[in-house]
């Protein structure tokens, strides 16, 4: 007898997420200076106006690693251009909880983390309303695959209503299907520096 289609990770399924992470992340990491802030000066054009019309208050977005576009000038202009608007930088708090989110205002002091990703010195705890979600692969239903700690998936799942999500990354990164799991949920948008796809999910279809 076949197994059902949605079951626990499978030993298969994980080997080749794993596969579709490393490659990603590695065909990123080689892209030189240049052509990687050209791709992101093009995905900030489609990101733009999508922020526009979502208009968030509070927007959480994460210090590059690893290759990833380069938001902090995008999101320093945003945080300028009206008043009110609050940036907010994720902590990792413990391997198994949700991310915490914590202010960010540009020139900011920031510490590494334990895995070398800057964030802010002193903690001032926010919950953003979207959250841009940097994306390794990913595929055309939303779906993406981060460095594998479920920290996106488990902090989206923790709060109810889920504060919007935008996944961003680069084409190089897109695959047919990451194969989800079942604790995998789609973002409600992914931009890339080809454009936008989305929504994924129909309460958020407008
Ligand atoms: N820029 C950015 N910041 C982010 C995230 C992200 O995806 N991008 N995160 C999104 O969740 C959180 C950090 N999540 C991470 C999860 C695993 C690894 C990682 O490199 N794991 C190694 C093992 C490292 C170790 O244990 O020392 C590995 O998988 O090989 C890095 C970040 C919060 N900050
Ligand atoms: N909502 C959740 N509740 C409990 N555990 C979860 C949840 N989401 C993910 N996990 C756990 O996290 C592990 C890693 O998940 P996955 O491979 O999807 O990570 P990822 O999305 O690549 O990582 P990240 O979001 O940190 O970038 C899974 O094995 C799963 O058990």
């Amino acid at each position: 007898m076949s197994p059902p289609s949605t079951v626990p990770e499978t030993p298969p399924d994980k080997a080749l997420r794993g596969a579709m992470r490393r490659r990603a992340i590695a065909a990123r990491e080689a892209l030189d200076v240049a052509q990687r802030s050209r791709m992101t000066a093009a995905l900030v054009e489609h990101l733009a106006p999508l922020l526009d019309r979502l208009s968030p208050r509070v927007l959480g977005f994460c210090w590059p690693y690893r290759g990833e576009p380069d938001l902090t000038g995008f999101v320093a202009d945003w945080l300028g251009a009206a008043p009110g608007r609050v940036a907010a930088l994720p902590v990792v708090l413990a391997p198994d909880q949700p991310l915490a989110f914590s202010a960010w205002t540009p020139g900011e002091t920031l510490q590494p983390d334990a895995f070398g990703i800057p964030v802010p010195a002193e903690f001032r705890r926010c919950d953003p309303d979207l959250v841009l979600v940097p994306v390794n692969a990913f595929d055309g239903a939303g779906y993406r695959l981060g460095y594998g700690g479920g920290f996106f998936d488990r902090t989206l799942a923790a709060r109810e209503p889920a504060p919007r999500s935008i996944g961003v990354g680069f084409e190089l990164g897109r695959v047919e299907s990451i194969l989800p799991a079942p604790h995998d949920r789609p973002l409600d948008w992914i931009v890339t520096e080809t454009g936008t796809c989305g929504p994924f999910r129909g309460e958020n279809a407008f």
